[in-house]
């Protein structure tokens, strides 16, 4: 593999859908985008995830991919909190999303009239084992709202993005592609990798 080669490493289908059409190009092929010098390919590995903050989680996943990739890797963790609950969950919501579902989220904001949220999308990228880990932060302000639209991706059919009145689920996804919390952090992300 060239040393230009950057390895994605998720365990997540649709967030990888994203982060290719986001990154797409006339030279992407075969799941592969080009970012200036840089063919990002990836990998689907489920990695460890520490406790701590949304930095604190991403800088430990891109560490526990370098390693057992021994190379440049990419990682991404997505937060999504809640104004009422000082944003919690936080890194955390992948649980809440297994464990209460939904209808479960929604009804954690009963007793609230703030149901703003934040959508949160960091990228690590670390070029090995010894390198530090460089962050790329995206946010999306919304609200949580009943259930609209397909329940195929995570949160996505109960955040309503500020501005709009389709939640995610129900976007286009091209639309949602320009203004999620992962097209923000990605442009971040593209204008270092293309200064490189
Ligand atoms: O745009 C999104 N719209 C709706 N839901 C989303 C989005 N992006 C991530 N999600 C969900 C997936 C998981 O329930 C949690 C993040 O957890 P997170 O650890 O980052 O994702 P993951 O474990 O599925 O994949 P990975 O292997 O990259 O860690 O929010
Ligand atoms: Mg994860």
């Amino acid at each position: 593999m060239s040393e230009n080669t950057i390895t994605f490493v998720t365990g997540n289908a649709n967030k990888l859908k994203e982060v290719i059409a986001i990154l797409s190009t006339s030279e992407s092929q075969n799941g592969t985008s080009k970012v200036g010098k840089y063919s990002i390919t990836n990998k689907s590995l489920d990695l460890d995830e520490v406790q701590g903050t949304i930095e604190e989680v991403t800088i430990n996943k891109a560490k526990a991919a370098a390693k057992i990739l021994d190379g440049p890797v990419l990682v991404e963790d997505t937060c999504l909190g809640f104004e009422a609950f000082n944003n919690l969950p936080g890194p955390y919501i992948k649980w809440f999303v297994k464990s209460i579902g939904l209808s479960g989220l929604v009804d954690m904001l009963y007793k609230f009239e703030n149901k703003g949220a934040n959508a949160i999308c960091t990228f690590g990228y670390c070029e090995g084992p010894d390198a530090e880990v460089k962050l790329f932060q995206g946010i999306t302000k919304g609200n949580i709202v009943d259930s609209r639209g397909p329940t195929d991706f995570g949160w996505d059919s109960v955040f309503e993005p500020e501005g709009f009145d389709q939640t995610y689920a129900e976007m286009d996804k091209k639309t949602k592609n320009t203004i999620s919390h992962r097209f923000r952090a990605l442009d971040k992300l593209r204008d270092f990798l293309t200064s490189q």
